[in-house]
């Protein structure tokens, strides 16, 4: 038996669409696999009525089948489904790092990315890796068609998780096809101003690289409430705001001093929207982690 911790991500950060992802230090999935003659799953925690059981349609079953690793697998789910922090991939990440283990497959974390990405494909329609490579690896991650990069950061962050769900399979439906010249200039210099500030642990200039011409503004209209959120966390001292993954969870970036009031402006702002939230006062944190084999 093995059992993996697999954190929350969040993909984007804004400016690197399809691209960047974090881990965050909280909330995770825990994913224990047994081996068994027939892959059968269990979903407990938070938002398990919502996710199915059944191989074909959970993300753990596209990977079950990349690895040929049948298993009986439980999902705790502490990652809310539909939810922008990337609920899907850590079952899916938690799961090629567990059965890996289990099989003795032998594989790098970095080969286990695009296996867990296969799980993806199942609810979004695209083998997308922004979320898969952070709860695998950790820290902030880059990931192109060549692979993946990544580098620790230490970088306090806020989430804040509104009571709505937003799938992204139909957020995905809302990116704009083309890109003016000046847009791609501007996201250009704004995600690797964003990546410097990461490999420096500078959060204003993660915050400044956040900003998003394109993908951005076209997600926001999706989240009731988003512009006074966005508001009220630079108020209280957000470097910078964005939508987190396909949303509807909003991420900032801050100081150490100011989580608290960022995190309290967020949930106050979506209260006055008339929507009710939670936030995660995080930081950037560890990939899967195994806890017991
Ligand atoms: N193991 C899983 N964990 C979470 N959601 C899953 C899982 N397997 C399948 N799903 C489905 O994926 C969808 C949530 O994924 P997605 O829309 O990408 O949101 P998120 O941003 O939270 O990952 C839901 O429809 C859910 O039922
Ligand atoms: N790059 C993807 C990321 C989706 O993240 P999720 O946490 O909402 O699943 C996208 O923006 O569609």
């Amino acid at each position: 038996m093995v059992t993996v911790r697999a954190p929350a991500t969040s993909a984007n950060l804004g400016s690197g669409f399809d691209v960047f992802g974090a881990a965050l230090s909280r909330p995770a999935d825990v994913v224990t696999v047994e081996r068994a003659a027939e892959t059968t799953i269990e979903v407990t925690g938070v938002g398990a009525q919502y996710i199915p059981e059944d191989p074909e349609k959970n993300t753990v079953g596209a990977v079950v089948e990349a690895l040929d690793a049948p298993a009986r697998i439980h999902i705790d789910k502490g990652v809310r489904p539909a939810s922008g922090l990337g609920s899907s991939a850590a079952s899916a990440a938690g799961a090629a790092v567990a059965l890996n283990r289990l099989y003795d497959r032998g594989l790098s974390r970095e080969e286990l990315v695009p296996i867990a990405a296969e799980g993806e494909a199942v609810v979004s329609g695209v083998a997308h890796a922004d979320n898969v490579a952070p709860s695998i690896l950790g820290g902030f991650t880059v990931t192109t068609a060549e692979g993946t990069h990544s580098v620790d950061a230490a970088v306090p962050l806020v989430v804040c998780l509104p009571d709505v769900a937003v799938s992204t399979r139909d957020a995905r439906r809302v990116v704009p096809e083309t890109a003016s010249i000046e847009d791609l200039v501007e996201t250009v210099g704004n995600a690797a101003t964003l990546a410097v500030g990461m490999c420096r642990s500078d959060p204003d200039l993660v915050g400044l690289g956040m900003t998003d011409p394109v993908v951005t503004p076209e997600r926001a209209r999706l989240i009731t409430g988003y512009d006074d959120v966005r508001e009220r966390a630079f108020d209280a001292g957000a470097t910078g705001v964005t939508v987190s993954g396909a949303g509807p969870a909003v991420i900032a970036a801050c100081r150490e001093r100011d989580r608290r009031d960022v995190a309290a402006g967020m949930i106050d702002a979506f209260a006055g929207a008339g929507i009710e939230a939670r936030a995660y006062q995080t930081r950037i944190g560890r990939g899967s982690t195994v806890l017991d084999d």
